[in-house]
């Protein structure tokens, strides 16, 4: 099972190698205002999720929205510890 801190430490070995066949990397790639529009859809369908369906489901949303928080955090070059400062 992942957790949220081997999911970074997998992304950002795919960015800094630059892994082609990547998602990541496409995304990082294409920048700050395109992620942050994928953040708030992710975010609108993990709160429809809550409020409307599964647990399973909620979970599945919110799993997402924290990936494109994180594909966010590489775009910006945000580290962990820059957003954990802030907790
Ligand atoms: N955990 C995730 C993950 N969660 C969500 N997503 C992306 O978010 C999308 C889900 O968004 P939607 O529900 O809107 O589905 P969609 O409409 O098909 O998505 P889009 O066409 O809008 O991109 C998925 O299709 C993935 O592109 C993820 N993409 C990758 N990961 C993990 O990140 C790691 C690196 O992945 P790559 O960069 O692809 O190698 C791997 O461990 C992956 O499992």
């Amino acid at each position: 099972m992942k957790s949220f801190e081997g999911l970074w430490a997998e992304l950002t070995a795919k960015v800094e190698s630059g892994a082609p066949d990547s998602g990541t990397v496409q995304a990082v790639h294409r920048g700050v205002h395109h992620v942050g529009k994928k953040v708030v859809e992710e975010a609108a369908e993990a709160w429809m999720a809550a409020e409307h369906e599964s647990a399973e489901r909620a979970a599945e949303e919110i799993s997402q929205l924290l990936y494109h928080v994180q594909v966010l955090m590489l775009a910006r070059g945000l580290s962990l510890d820059d957003v954990y400062a802030k907790l």
